[in-house]
């Protein structure tokens, strides 16, 4: 019987969590990190998405060394940003900040990178960035201050979160909608899968035969 692999999420992102437990994958462990994530000179907005999520990986990998309990594992990071032609907006964290990615917004189209890297037990780094093009509706006065008093845009990229009341100013979407919330899902999934990390399975070697649907969620441990 082989052991079942152990997967260290490396972020603090609750929606990434999310979307992973979408797809019936609970990290092992969770490592937030703390990464500079301003862009270099010139730097282009898929380029950034991927180091980001290279450097939060490798990061995470750092501390999960050092942690003698943990044992090698399947790292995973991610990174999104929100790009205007080759403008990278901004994580929104005031409301001035939102207001000003919401105005750029307005009435245009915009790329969301999602920049994936996977860490495998074997320290091989394997990397993905995803593109999905949105478009907002033209946003009227009332729609930004309805926006802004919501406070949804914070911590988000380009200022808004298209999971929550933001979904109403998208007129269009092309690619992958998971990729714009922070995972994009089929691309994760290959990635893990191409490295014999099961998705779409059961993980554990001695698992029940039917899952109860009123089963409590498996919560991950901090790193
Ligand atoms: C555009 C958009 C972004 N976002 C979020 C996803 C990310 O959490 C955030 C972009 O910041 P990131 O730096 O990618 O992630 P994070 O700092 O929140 O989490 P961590 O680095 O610990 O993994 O914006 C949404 O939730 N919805 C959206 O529609």
């Amino acid at each position: 019987m082989t052991a079942s692999p152990t997967l260290v999420l490396a972020s603090g992102s609750p929606r990434r969590l999310a979307l992973l437990e979408q797809i019936g994958i609970v990290p092992d462990h969770l490592a937030p990190t703390d990464v500079d994530e301003t862009p270099m000179d010139g730097e282009a907005p898929n380029r950034l998405a991927q180091r980001l999520a290279q450097m939060k990986a490798e990061e995470a990998l750092e501390r999960t060394r050092a942690d003698k309990t943990i044992g090698p594992a399947h790292i995973l990071a991610a990174d999104t940003v929100v790009a205007l032609g080759r403008r990278v907006l901004p994580k929104a964290e005031g409301i001035a900040e939102a207001e000003a990615c919401l105005s750029a917004l307005s009435g245009r189209g915009h790329r969301v990178f999602t920049g994936v890297c996977l860490i495998t037990p074997k320290e091989r780094v394997r990397l993905r960035t995803v593109e999905t093009r949105v478009k907002f509706k033209r946003l009227s006065r009332a729609e930004i201050d309805f926006y802004l008093a919501s406070g949804e845009w914070h911590g988000k990229a380009g200022g808004y979160a298209i999971q929550g009341l933001a979904a109403i100013f998208v007129s269009k979407l092309i690619g992958s909608y998971t990729n714009v919330v922070g995972l994009p899902l089929f691309e994760t999934a290959a990635l893990l899968t191409g490295d014999g990390f099961p998705v779409a399975q059961d993980r554990s070697p001695t698992a029940p035969e039917v899952p109860s649907e009123d089963a409590p969620a498996a919560q991950p441990n901090p790193a």
